[in-house]
């Protein structure tokens, strides 16, 4: 634990970069007390730390729900999770109690958008597998019909949800010749859409026309679970499904039954539920499952970034004023 002198009090829950940090001590007037771990805070010094603060920095995997809430007191103020995803805040309780909330959109699209699209390739061109063939005395010769996977051009790629970061992943996807974009969500996005002349579909369309799909959509009680049995089937069988977004978006039952029985080619994951998976996890026994430790923005620069806005945003909220990434409840 680590603590500074300041007039406001609040609580960070793990070490974040040290531009984050700064950013909070610069600015003088308050009192930092840090949980000074990359590990995360276990659930005991979180309720103890975060009784009689004002602000609270927190993380994505940190639940923050009405013990957290109740434990912190009638003078929170502000929360300020770093991270664009806000589905581990209990925002009916926070709203009640009239705390504001910050987060982190934008900064971390472009490196999001990045991973999303190495996954694509890595998964769809089997890296992963061919990495483990070279190492391990598999590859004996050039063969012709060795190692084959899907390549992007003349391919359909379905978005669902296109967001700032499904818009980034479709931006980027567009030059390796993808013929056409379809896109599902709540609503079509006429304007946005015609930088890709993707066309708004069913989420039932998306799946049965999609080569490779993308999920990049928030995790709302709407779209939990909402790849399911009847999604995976509707799925043809040389696609390849890939999601950056949020594991519960996914039924991951349905998933491994779909990728051993063949209904869809393969599947790269950089999320999933619970995070970490344990090691003895079904999918990770699959050839055609690659799976990344949720890494979407893990740049150094975006994270820098990330833990700067992140502590603006508390600053600004301490001080009444209007955050530069407030989400409105
Ligand atoms: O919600 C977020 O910020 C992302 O998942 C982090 O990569």
């Amino acid at each position: 634990m680590r603590t500074a002198r300041w007039a406001m009090e609040v609580f960070v829950t793990r070490r974040i970069p040290a531009a984050g940090l700064r950013a909070l001590s610069e600015a003088g007037g308050c009192t930092v007390q840090q949980w000074d771990s990359n590990e995360p805070v276990p659930r005991a010094e979180l309720l103890a730390g975060v009784a009689g603060k004002q602000g609270l920095l927190c993380l994505l995997s940190d639940r923050i729900d009405k013990e957290v809430l109740d434990a912190a007191g009638s003078g929170l103020k502000v929360i300020s999770t770093m991270s664009v995803g806000f589905d581990h805040l209990a925002l009916h309780e926070i709203k009640k109690r009239g705390i504001r909330v910050g987060y982190t959109p934008d900064v971390l699209t472009d490196a999001t958008a990045e991973l999303s699209v190495a996954l694509l390739l890595a998964t769809c061109r089997r890296l992963p597998e061919s990495v483990e063939e070279v190492k391990n005395g598999g590859w004996t010769t050039w063969k012709p019909l060795w190692m084959c996977g899907y390549g992007l051009s003349d391919s359909i790629v379905g978005i669902l949800g296109l967001g700032r970061i499904g818009q980034a992943v479709a931006r980027r996807l567009k030059p390796f010749g993808v013929k056409k974009f379809l896109y599902a969500g709540s609503h079509p996005k006429p304007e946005i859409a015609a930088e890709f002349q993707a066309e708004f579909v069913p989420i039932t369309r998306l799946a049965e026309e999609s080569d490779f799909i993308v999920v990049t959509c928030a995790l709302t009680p709407e779209t939990q679970g909402i790849c399911n049995k009847d999604f995976f089937c509707r799925m043809k069988k040389n696609s390849v499904f890939i999601n950056t977004s949020r594991g519960a978006v996914v039924n991951q039952e349905d998933l491994y039954n779909a990728l051993v029985n063949g209904q869809i080619a393969a599947a790269g994951l950089d999320v999933t539920t619970p995070e970490p998976l344990p090691t003895d996890h079904p999918l990770l026994s699959l050839k055609n499952c690659v799976i990344l430790p949720h890494i979407g923005s893990a740049t150094y620069a975006t994270r820098n970034t990330m833990s700067v806005l992140a502590a603006n945003n508390l600053l600004a909220g301490l001080k009444g004023e209007p955050m530069p990434s407030e989400l409105l409840l």
